[in-house]
């Protein structure tokens, strides 16, 4: 199979603004909520990738007007009120897990007929422990192949007098967030438990600040147990802008870090309801000069760079980054309850293992952590990246330690940041 690479030359600098795309955890989320909601909303500053388009279509699949504003990265959409216009659909999401999790939930506690699927990887991520919780609800949902994954049929929703469901919280939080957000369909009080540990709960919080921005309060109980009081529906906010992505921030301030700086993100900061903005932090026990404004960070260059034995459960995709700056950094970096890793795009933790080890880091997998040893010098290399976005962008770094890299299916970004390389481009030499 012919595969496309991209060769970026030894880079030593990274200096520079950037303006970034929207956040697509936000994205998803705003455009269902505008779906549901009464009313019609802007939508200002969306993400345009792969996994918001999946989401748009699959929204016009269902009969929610949708519409792009001129050429511009705002929306308008017209929402249902309720229940979608349209009772039966097939419906493709691709790899977009905060599609796939939150649509399920939504139309399974509908009243309609409909199939989703997505890509071959899709389909090897887990969404047993949803489709358990929305069965307790009443949801008629079915395995189409292997139980526990994707693709699913969805048969229209059978009431129980139950209104509590519980659901574990230890595989993906998407989970959790998908069941909240479709609660108020019902119309009816609903509570869910969550069971066991709940990983990645900053997304929780962005989960809930949102509802609470379209009108739907959540009573909650630490992270044990959340309720929605009977009768609570999602009212527009006629207008909401889509903050900056915070994951996509932690490329190029790493980069500014890497390649001395300063380098400025424009679209998140000190403000932003995204919990990954937090790996500015890690980047600063690190020992990278950081600085925030309210809808910006600058990152450049601090005396040292040295490694560390941290929790990254709570920002699992710019851990990845974390991941690579280790490579840049005096001593062992160890990134630990990151278990997630293994069902995202690829199994991101033997990926990321194995393409380190080919610019020459010592490397030590486990089943939830990974170590990083860096070599003395970095090696070029050509990089896989295994239809992970995070994994094609991260490995961009690397020729940030004046080493040529080569990053096999580039092309990969456009799940999350399709502008990703020229935006790199633009600040770095
Ligand atoms: O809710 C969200 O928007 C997301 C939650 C996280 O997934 P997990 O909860 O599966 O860790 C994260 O990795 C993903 O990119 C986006
Ligand atoms: C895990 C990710 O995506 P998804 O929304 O498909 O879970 C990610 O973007 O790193």
């Amino acid at each position: 199979m012919y595969m496309e690479f991209l060769d970026l030359s030894p880079l030593k600098h990274a200096q520079g603004a950037v303006v970034l795309p929207g956040s697509k955890s936000i994205s998803n989320r705003i455009l269902l909520l505008s779906a549901l909601a009464e009313g019609k909303t802007r939508i200002n500053h969306l993400l345009d990738s792969d996994d918001t388009q999946v989401m748009l279509a699959a929204l016009t699949k269902l009969g929610v007007s949708v519409t792009q504003v001129d050429n511009s990265r705002d929306y308008d959409v017209v929402g249902v009120g309720g229940q979608f216009p349209n009772a039966a659909a097939d419906l493709f999401l691709g790899n977009a897990g905060t599609a796939f999790r939150s649509l399920t939930a939504a139309l399974a506690l509908s009243h309609g007929d409909y199939t989703l699927s997505g890509v071959a990887r899709m389909h090897e991520r887990p969404i047993g422990d949803l489709v358990d919780g929305l069965r307790q609800l009443g949801a008629q949902i079915e395995y189409l192949d292997v139980a526990g994954f994707p693709p699913l049929k969805i048969s229209p929703l059978q009431p129980t007098d139950h209104a509590v469901a519980t659901v574990k919280g230890n595989v993906s939080s998407q989970f959790l967030t998908g069941l909240l957000l479709a609660a108020p369909m019902t119309g009816r009080a609903v509570t869910i438990k969550v069971d066991g540990e709940l990983i990645s709960k900053p997304y929780v919080e962005i989960t809930l600040n949102l509802m609470q921005r379209f009108g739907v309060n959540v009573v909650r109980d630490g992270w044990q147990s959340f309720s929605i009081a009977a009768g609570q529906r999602y009212v527009s906010p006629s207008v909401i802008t889509v903050e900056g992505d915070a994951s996509s921030a932690s490329y190029f301030l790493a980069a500014g870090v890497l390649g001395l700086g300063p380098v400025r993100v424009e679209g998140v900061g000190r403000t932003s309801i995204q919990g990954d903005v937090r790996f500015a932090e890690a980047l600063a026990q690190m020992g990278a000069n950081i600085v925030y404004e309210d809808n910006a960070i600058t990152a450049s260059a601090g005396q040292y760079l040295r490694g560390v034995d941290m929790d990254f459960n709570h920002i699992p995709d710019a851990a990845m980054t974390i991941a690579v700056v280790a490579l840049f950094a005096e001593g062992t970096t160890t990134l630990r309850n990151i278990a997630s890793w293994r069902v995202k795009e690829t199994d991101r933790i033997h990926a990321m293992a194995t393409e380190l080890r080919k610019v020459g880091a010592i490397v030590e997998e486990g089943a939830d952590y990974i170590s990083i040893t860096p070599p003395v010098k970095l090696q070029a290399a050509t990089i896989d990246t295994y239809d992970d976005h995070r994994m094609a962008m991260c490995f961009s770094l690397v020729a940030l330690g004046g080493v040529a890299v080569r990053i096999n299916d580039p092309r990969c970004v456009n799940k999350t940041f399709p502008e990703y390389f020229s935006a790199f481009a633009g600040l770095t030499s």
